[in-house]
């Protein structure tokens, strides 16, 4: 089997930023500013994880847990504060509705801008550019500036140029909450089709039916570590009885 994606022993701190009043400022400048006035905690604590090529994989567990997190580190926006992340192949992270998109241009050339960046060459990109299209259905808007899309717009787009890249790894936030649901039924087709070409998936929802339709490996995080890691049934069960 080859290794897709390897995360070993991550660790992520994030500094939380209290208001203080004045007059704590003023006391902890007075002692020369000893000790911190902010406060750090562990989004991810010593994180091991290894994805095989075609597994699809769910993040799950409750709201700050780390899943979101972890997933920027695998699409590489995010960098680990020790530890190391390696992944094999073209990855394609569909993790911030239209991160990437720019806000004062066309739909049409967007597409080019985002396919760019998720590693396409411009004659691919044209050789695709009417079958993205038709995926996304946005139609007579492609050339309409994007920063006047809907949310679930901006989704659709976003979404068919990413699957046209035609990664090895797919990434999927949250984000397909925000399509309607033929828009959704036509996306989970497509990672499912994804998935049976020998696709890596790592998928975080909380739609937990849905995820158990498309992943057969759940990973259950909590508060930063991992709790659990087997088949997704199991894992949403133990989910459910918390
Ligand atoms: N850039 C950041 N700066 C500071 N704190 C952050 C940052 N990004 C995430 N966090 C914090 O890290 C923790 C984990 O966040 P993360 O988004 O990974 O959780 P999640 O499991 O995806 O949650 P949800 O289910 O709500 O989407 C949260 O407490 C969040 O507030």
């Amino acid at each position: 089997m080859t290794t897709a994606i390897e995360i070993r022993n991550v660790n992520k701190q994030f500094v939380l930023r209290h208001t203080r009043s004045m007059k704590e400022a003023f006391v902890w400048l007075m002692k020369g500013r000893k000790g911190d006035l902010s406060e750090r905690f562990h989004a991810l604590s010593d994180v091991s994880l290894t994805v095989e090529q075609g597994e699809s994989v769910a993040l799950l567990g409750f709201n700050g847990s780390g899943k979101s997190t972890l997933l920027k580190h695998m699409s590489g926006v995010m960098r680990p504060d020790s530890g190391s992340v390696r992944t094999r192949g073209r990855v394609a992270g569909l993790i911030e509705v239209g991160a990437g998109f720019h806000p004062d241009l066309s739909g049409r050339d967007n597409v080019y801008l985002n396919g760019a960046i998720l590693g396409m060459d411009r004659d691919e990109i044209e050789a695709k550019f009417d079958s993205i299209v038709e995926f996304s259905e946005i139609g007579q808007f492609i050339d309409t500036e994007v920063k006047f899309y809907s949310s679930g717009m901006y989704l659709r787009l976003a979404f068919a140029v990413a699957v046209h890249t035609d990664p090895e790894v797919f990434l999927i936030d949250e984000i397909l909450a925000v399509g309607d649901e033929p828009f959704q039924k036509k996306c989970i087709a497509r990672i499912r089709e994804l998935a049976a070409e020998g696709k890596t998936l790592v998928v975080v929802s909380h739609d937990l039916d849905m995820v158990a339709k498309i992943c057969e490996r759940g990973v259950l995080l909590d508060h930063g570590n991992v709790l659990m890691d087997g088949p997704v049934r199991d894992v949403i069960e133990r989910l459910r009885s918390n």
